[in-house]
């Protein structure tokens, strides 16, 4: 890595800048001081910034997009506290309903602003590190190694240990602790982290996958509390269950990953912590290993009293809720690309039994992808699930099966699968001498549950505006999920359709050694151009139903929440209200593209599917009589032909480029197939017909 020479930028004028927009009170700006002064001490230099408090109030007064800014008001703090004592007591009046509608936690917001001009490429921070937080020092605490000598499986290990030196530290040293200024000034309430939100404030993500990730993230929490605690049993003397839970989201919502002295770390960086996030990105960090600091530069001149932003990275808003506790409003690149996701479902995640799948009298509203999904017969469903699962458990040797192996091989077990086909759905390979032991096991799991209902395992994909590497993989997965029996044959070699040309056309790898096999398998994510005009209008469709559902959760409509948003009084800014409204809103904005893309798609198939049918009319009467009525059906064709409706969508500037994109090229490709097929057997008539058979 290239050093140069660092030196921080000091305030243009010559007297020295003034430091009056704390906001604090009393204590609240002691505390700041003996911060700002214990890292002075050691070496830290920020002379042109200044830190600033912002209360309640100012969600209402904000720049950038609705990227938090202060105003110099000075802020009572004993109101807020007095507010909050009011909670549960019934606060009479409006300004106390506000506050307490408010109350949550965004009371504690600080942010960096800028004393002076700061110019470009200038070093603003530079903190030493000795007063960073390491993983390395989490590591080196006593309960840190005996968590390392346990070998515990952790849902954020890195996180942890970072955890463990913050909570172990206070717990051990208190306020002798070399960091104990740093310690002070660490938000104490994180209520806007959704892990501490309220029912109440939880019923906002009604409809959206969020909910599971935030009861998944507080398991987790909860797992990795009582793992440490069983490898280091005095741990719960240091640290409760809500403050190891606390540290979790200090940590998570602060920490910087970096490259120090050639090792990858992460750590907890005092006042370089302070800075809010903005895009596009108006200031760089990095560890300096000249200095041994991590600095922090501008990338454009920032004005005296601006504040200064960091960015946190191109992040979909549920990432920024879950490890932040806040919604970016307008989560748009400059390049007009949004990074906000929905995670959609596929296949069924709920057990079915056999007569819900295909007896139509029985199917009820959980059977709603069945239909689809189940194809023609319930071989085609055990080939399908074959080749939906294959590939699932990355590792089975003879010695070892894993539980999620042993699920998928019992549940195709139940529905009568073979040794054989079990094995290649979990493996990719057929069974062969060494994997014996594997074929016994799956067809012990068929003996052990013959009459369990069948589950057909849902696979989440995280899908976005744009047509990027997830995109396809769901599109792939669509058309896996509504193949027949012969294309299942067609994307899976081994069927009776794995011609040569079947193998090249879709890129179906040989029946080379077993060996390879493992490597260069097929897998249901890598269907990545159409199979057929037919496949390809299902998979459109039960887009469409997935969509649909999915949005029929919501208890808003898309409408509604942009309404909403309007609303700064129902949804005041920064509040939890607003950031569920502003997730859930991103979310239905991105099922709405993909139910347009499937209605557009499927309208595009049945224009191509209807021209086919009039070229193949317009061959069979070519091999009748010597002039075909083709000037009508070609009239026809240009007013309602593909051709047609690609300019019309191409001159619609609503009209969104990936859809746009996937109608000319991908349908365009199959639809060019199609007709040189057609063209090709029509010769073949021809030539059959002047040969006089
Ligand atoms: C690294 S800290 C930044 C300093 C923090 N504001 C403080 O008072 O300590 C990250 C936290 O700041 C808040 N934050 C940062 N950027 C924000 C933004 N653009 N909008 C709302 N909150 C933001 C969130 O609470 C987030 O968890």
């Amino acid at each position: 890595m290239v050093t140069q020479k660092q030196e921080v930028a000091t305030p243009t004028n010559h007297s020295p800048p003034t430091r009056h927009n704390y906001n604090y009170d009393e204590q609240e700006f002691d505390k700041f001081q003996t911060f700002e002064r214990w890292l002075i001490a050691n070496g830290a230099q920020f002379p042109c910034l200044e830190l600033r408090k912002y209360d309640n109030s100012d969600r209402y007064k904000d720049n950038k997009d609705g990227v938090l800014e202060s105003v110099n008001s000075r802020v009572v703090m004993e109101e807020n506290e007095s507010e909050e004592k009011k909670d549960g007591a019934g606060g009479e009046t409006t300004k106390s309903a506000i506050t307490n509608e408010v109350n949550d936690g965004s009371d504690e917001m600080r942010g960096v602003h800028a004393l002076t001009n700061l110019p470009p490429q200038a070093i603003i921070v530079s903190i030493p590190l000795r007063c960073l937080i390491t993983v390395e020092m989490g590591q080196n605490t006593p309960i840190g190694r005996k968590i390392l000598s346990s070998d515990l499986e952790l849902d954020a290990p890195k996180h942890i240990f970072l955890m463990i030196y913050l909570l172990w530290d206070r717990a051990v040293n208190g306020s002798n602790s070399f960091f104990a200024p740093y310690y002070a000034v660490l938000p104490r309430r994180l209520r806007n982290m959704p892990i501490f939100w309220s029912e109440e404030e939880l019923e906002g993500l009604k409809g959206s996958y969020m909910l599971s990730q935030i009861s998944d993230r507080l398991q987790a929490v909860t797992r990795d509390y009582q793992s440490v605690c069983a490898a280091a049993p005095e741990f719960a003397s240091i640290a409760t269950l809500e403050e190891f839970t606390w540290a979790r989201t200090i940590v998570c919502s602060r920490n910087f990953g970096l490259l120090i002295n050639g090792r990858r770390t992460s750590a907890l960086v005092p006042h370089a912590d302070m800075l809010n996030h903005h895009r596009p990105r108006e200031t760089k960090w990095t560890f300096c290993e000249e200095s041994q600091c991590f600095t922090i530069t501008t990338l454009k001149e920032i004005g005296a009293g601006e504040q200064v932003y960091d960015s946190y990275g191109q992040k979909c808003n549920h990432r920024f809720l879950l490890n932040y506790g806040f919604c970016v409003e307008s989560n748009v690149e400059i390049d007009g690309f949004c990074p906000n996701e929905v995670s959609l479902e596929l296949g069924w995640g709920e057990d079915l039994e056999e007569d819900e799948i295909y007896d139509d009298s029985k199917k009820s509203s959980s059977s709603r992808f069945s239909q689809l999904i189940c194809g023609e017969d319930r071989e085609c469903l055990e080939k399908k699930l074959a080749f939906w699962t294959r590939g699932d458990v990355e590792s089975v040797s003879s010695e070892y099966f894993g539980s999620s192996w042993h699920t998928i091989a019992s549940n195709m077990g139940r529905m009568g699968g073979s040794a054989s086909a079990i094995m290649e759905a979990t493996l990719g390979t057929s069974p062969t001498g060494a994997d014996a032991a594997a074929a016994r096991f799956a067809e012990a799991s068929i003996v052990a549950a013959p009459q369990q209902p069948i589950v057909f395992p849902a696979k989440r994909v995280r899908v976005c505006i744009s047509n990027n590497e997830n995109t396809r993989v769901m599109f792939s997965m669509l058309r896996v999920l509504v193949c027949n029996s012969s294309e299942l044959d067609r994307i899976s070699w081994g069927g009776r359709a794995a011609t040569a040309a079947g193998q090249r056309l879709y890129g179906i790898p040989g029946m080379a050694s077993s060996a390879t096999q493992a490597t260069s398998i097929r897998m249901c994510r890598d269907i990545r151009y159409p199979i057929s005009l037919q496949n390809e209008r299902r998979a459109m469709e039960l887009l469409l139903e997935i969509t649909e559902f999915a949005l029929s959760k919501y208890p808003t409509s898309l409408a509604q929440d942009a309404a909403d948003l309007k609303n700064e009084t129902a949804f005041p800014k920064y509040s939890n209200q607003r950031h569920a409204k502003l997730q859930v809103h991103g979310e239905k904005e991105v099922l709405h593209h993909f139910a347009l893309w499937a209605r557009t798609a499927i309208h595009v198939i049945d224009i191509i599917l209807h021209e086919l049918a009039n070229e193949i009319k317009i061959v069979s009467q070519a091999s009748k009589v010597t002039h075909p009525d083709r000037e009508t059906e070609d009239g026809q064709n240009q007013e309602l032909g593909f051709d047609y409706v690609i300019q019309a969508m191409e001159e619609d500037d609503e009209c969104h480029n990936t859809i746009l994109r996937y109608c000319s090229d991908a349908l365009g490709a199959v639809r060019r197939d199609e007709l040189n097929q057609i063209a090709a057997e029509s010769i073949g008539i021809e030539r059959t017909r002047n040969m006089g058979v």
